[in-house]
């Protein structure tokens, strides 16, 4: 079994417990169910914002540990303050070493649109991310059939929550793209193998319809990576370990922000 297929498996059983221990009756009954959410999609067009969706990421089955005892709620203020869009908050317990509380945390300590990163099987983890504060979530396609990621993506939009469907390859891409996703995000780690490798944005960029927001995930270590997938028609970036591999991550980003914008105005005065 590859490390997704391991990953769902545990997840359906993970989604039958929680339910009995936290019913979606009482999920409904969290303050947020009634707040609406803020859009992903518009933070990443903003102009005055750098695309960046930082993320919180304690551990990783490829990884191992990057940053256990990390501050969520100093990291999720440093990011922002260092110009991120938004904040992709793991909440996988098992593999990736992230709770439920770290995306609450994280919401409590700022107004930004917050991605709720895990493995989304079933509508029980839709009402509970709308109960935790999140204001997108992830469904990937390698783990999904299309009818049901479709499904699910429609019940996610009637929570007023945004999708952001991640694929790996074209395939992925023509099969499980569908009305209710507005943003969609080119893995250049495949989840199987663990292999990154950044050409795989530049080589399905220009399949991905336009009117689509388009992310690239995974890898992004270098400011020019970034500028030349912004030229591919990319308009937002996903990074985790980048960030997370420093002791203090709110600094890596202020620093690779700041020479973001450096390189951004450098390439309009040459234009
Ligand atoms: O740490 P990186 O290489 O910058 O990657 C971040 C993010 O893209 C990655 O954590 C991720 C992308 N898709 C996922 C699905 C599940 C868990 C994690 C992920």
């Amino acid at each position: 079994m590859n490390i997704l297929d391991e990953i769902i498996a545990h997840k359906y059983k993970e989604v039958a417990e929680r339910r009995e221990l936290y019913p979606v009756k009482l999920l409904e009954k969290s303050l947020y169910f009634d707040t609406p959410c803020l859009s992903l999609e518009r933070y990443l067009l903003r102009p005055d914002k750098s695309g960046i969706i930082a993320e919180i990421k304690r551990r990783s089955p490829s990884k191992g540990d990057i940053n256990p005892y990390v501050s969520v709620e100093r990291t999720s203020i440093g990011y922002m303050q260092a110009g991120a869009s938004a904040l992709s908050i793991l909440t996988d317990l098992n593999y990736f070493g992230g709770k439920n509380e770290d995306l609450v945390t994280a919401r409590k300590f700022n107004f930004c649109p917050i991605l709720r990163k895990d493995f989304t099987v079933d509508e029980y983890q839709i009402v509970e991310a709308k109960s935790i504060g999140a204001d997108a979530i992830l469904l990937i396609a390698a783990a999904l059939e299309p009818a049901r990621l479709k499904a699910l993506a429609s019940f996610a939009r009637s929570l007023g929550l945004e999708v952001l469907l991640e694929v790996h390859n074209k395939q992925e891409l023509d099969e499980t793209l569908n009305e209710f996703v507005t943003i969609v995000g080119v893995n250049n780690r495949n989840l199987k193998t663990f292999k990154t490798d950044v050409n795989l944005s530049f080589e399905l960029a220009n399949y991905i319809p336009a009117g689509i927001t388009k992310i690239s995930e995974s890898g992004l270590s270098k400011v020019e990576t970034l500028v030349e997938l912004q030229q591919a028609g990319y308009n937002g970036f996903l990074i985790g370990e980048t960030f997370m591999n420093d002791s203090r991550p709110k600094r890596a980003a202020a620093a690779f922000i700041k020479e973001l914008r450096q390189v951004q105005e450098l390439k309009q005065q040459v234009l």
